[in-house]
């Protein structure tokens, strides 16, 4: 695994103004949350206080729009197509994430799946040198994907993925099994091959076996801090201007 190096240098006026951003993307339960936990533990944040941090993850699941009553009815009923793009509220997403991208402090809602709905309370996500933003359709809409200046695709076997959503929505997220496997075969699994899987293209990196890949996270990981470095700050600057026209991170062929 990689160390930490001098990853930890980066504060105060050594701040980049702008924060560098990695869209993470990648079918339900695929392990993006954990892929973001774990980059975020190499490069020694995760015992860092949260103003403090300098690596946040921000999850796409704070932006699934209110309902209405009878979308509220279909959801509890689980019929509602949670998976659809038209689920997210874009325009909030793109206002919340530019502003990210300015460096400024926002505040996101915190969604909760048993009620299927955001609750009162937000989550401030204070300005730091790098941003992970997870889920399902991060680089499906346009004005999301070209904010990033680095794209990830977790690419988990299907199977996996499915077991891995069953026990998580039981434990987790109030769900029974007919539930779930109605959900997915009627839903879930037609819009990740729709609108998700598709997206793969747009991926710098595809990170195969999603957690389990530790060569793969070690070597993002070691990228991440090889541009964060207070010598090349320079060069990424620069990088982070022109990312429109090209990665500077390894394409998949
Ligand atoms: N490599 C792994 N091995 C075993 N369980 C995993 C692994 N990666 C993720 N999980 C579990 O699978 C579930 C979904 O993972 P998560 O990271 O939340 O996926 P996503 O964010 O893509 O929905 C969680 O319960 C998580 O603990
Ligand atoms: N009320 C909701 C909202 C979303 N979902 C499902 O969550 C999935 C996305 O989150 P992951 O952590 O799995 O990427 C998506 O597939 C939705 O079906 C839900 O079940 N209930």
């Amino acid at each position: 695994m990689a160390a930490v190096s001098d990853f930890g240098r980066l504060n105060g006026a050594d701040r980049i103004p702008r924060p560098f951003l990695i869209g993470v993307a990648g079918g339900t339960a695929s392990g993006k949350s954990t892929v973001c936990s774990k980059i975020t533990q190499l490069l020694g944040q995760s015992e860092v206080e949260t103003r403090q941090r300098q690596v946040v993850i921000v999850s796409q699941d704070s932006f699934y729009r209110e309902l209405n009553a009878e979308e509220k009815e279909m959801a509890a009923a689980g019929t509602f197509n949670f998976d659809h793009p038209s689920a997210f509220d874009l325009q909030q997403m793109i206002q919340t994430m530019t502003l990210v991208a300015e460096g400024k402090t926002v505040e996101i809602p915190n969604y909760d799946y048993i009620l299927n709905a955001r609750l009162p309370s937000k989550q401030k996500v204070y300005p730091a040198d790098v941003v992970l933003f997870e889920g399902i359709l991060v680089f499906y809409f346009p004005e999301l994907r070209d904010m990033f200046h680095m794209k990830l695709f977790v690419d988990t076997d299907p199977d996996t993925r499915l077991s891995r959503r069953v026990l998580r929505d039981t434990k987790e997220r109030g769900r029974d099994l007919d539930q779930i496997l109605n959900m997915y075969t009627s839903h879930v699994k037609p819009a990740f091959e729709e609108f998700c899987l598709p997206t793969k293209k747009y991926a710098d990196v595809i990170i195969p076996r999603g957690a389990d890949n530790t060569v793969a996270i070690d070597l993002i990981v070691q990228h991440i801090q090889e541009l964060l470095r207070p010598s090349n700050r320079d060069t990424t600057r620069r990088l982070r201007h022109h990312s429109d026209s090209g990665s500077f991170a390894s394409r998949p062929h």
